[in-house]
């Protein structure tokens, strides 16, 4: 099985890196306008291999991509510190323009796992370059809030001391400042975070929520400022998104898709709960939220929409 990478840069290296760790897929192509990094990126994780698992992983151009299952589109520029993610989009859009088509005439049966930011607009312009060459949007995904899903788990999972694969609770929305935790939601071994909160004897505070929230949605300009770039998390999500869509598992994560009405906001490409497997994605699902919730959801929703707009795609 066969996966490529468009933008072989941190994200998209990692995302490989992280493949090869966990022997998902057999093949990996690295695309990059920069030939010579996706040449040292291929070479630094081939010598990874011998102590994992034995995939192939080398650099190639656009004919290389021929049969992939999936192609991960990480290519374009980053935030700055201090920069938003919707800041980015006029410069990513241009990349897009140029590489989406590529990457669907060589592997027009592929699914197209979108990281660029800002990731919900990127996911929406490739969908529509996408529909122009007759791929449906059900094939068309972006990794969406599946990294702020990890954070929230995690956070949450270091409040109450357990093992935060044990932790149901998800990021909706706009991969970005406006994205909503879902905390009406989140529960632990089927209980509410209150109930589980009183069964243990650890305290839910405003402070506490307020804390994880501002982590949770601040994390990536906190890490930008020390180091740069975020690149393992988004890798590792990358890698299990892949994992789903190579092996039909039919899992349910907080990617985006183009979604026909969200909180009252039409055609619209943003992150909610999705069913998902090898065709991409079966369905989106919507959530019972409480009304601040739903409030948010909305607002984040409009904010997608606008920016949408503005940009006057083809919608
Ligand atoms: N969705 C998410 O949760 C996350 C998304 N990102 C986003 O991922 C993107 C990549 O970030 P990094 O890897 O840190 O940046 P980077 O600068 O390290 O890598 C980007 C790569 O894209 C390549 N590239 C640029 N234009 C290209 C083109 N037309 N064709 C092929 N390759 C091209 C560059 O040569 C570079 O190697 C950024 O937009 C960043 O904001 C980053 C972290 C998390
Ligand atoms: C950069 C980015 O989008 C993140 O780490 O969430």
């Amino acid at each position: 099985m066969k996966v490529s990478v468009v933008g072989s840069g941190f994200v998209g290296s990692t995302a490989a890196y992280s493949l090869v760790m966990q022997g998902i897929g057999r093949e990996i192509v690295l695309v990059d306008h920069v030939k010579a990094r996706a040449i040292a990126e291929a070479a630094d994780i081939t010598h990874a291999v011998p102590f994992t698992h034995p995939l192939t992983i080398r650099a190639g151009d656009y004919p290389d991509v021929k049969r992939s299952a999936v192609v991960i589109i990480s290519a374009g520029v980053g935030q700055k510190p201090g920069e938003s993610r919707l800041e980015l989009l006029q410069r990513n859009a241009d990349v897009f323009r140029d590489c989406i088509p590529k990457v669907i005439e060589h592997a027009p049966d592929a699914v197209l796992l979108v990281a660029s930011n800002p990731v919900d607009i990127m996911t929406h312009i490739a969908g529509e370059i996408a529909a122009e060459c007759g791929v449906p949007s059900s094939r068309v995904i972006g990794s969406g809030t599946t990294l702020d899903t990890a954070r929230f788990r995690s956070l949450l999972g270091d409040h109450f001391g357990i093992d935060s694969r044990h932790i149901h609770s998800q990021v909706i929305g706009e991969h970005g400042d406006s994205e909503v935790l879902t905390w009406s939601l989140a529960t632990i071994c089927g209980l509410s975070l209150e109930e589980f909160s009183e069964v243990r004897g650890i305290e839910l505070n405003d402070a506490v929520r307020k804390s994880i929230d501002e982590r949770v949605r601040k994390a990536a300009y906190r890490i930008i400022e020390g180091k740069g770039a975020t690149y393992y998390g988004i890798g590792s999500a990358l890698a299990r998104i892949v994992d789903v869509v190579l092996h039909d598992q039919r899992s349910i994560m907080t990617i985006c898709s183009r979604i026909e009405n969200v909180a009252g906001i039409e055609n619209i490409t943003i992150s909610m709960p999705h069913l998902f497997g090898g065709e991409g994605v079966m369905a989106s699902i919507p959530l019972m939220l409480d009304d601040s919730e739903q409030a948010s959801l909305k607002a984040s929703a409009t904010i997608v929409r606008d920016v949408i707009d503005s940009i006057s795609l083809k919608v």
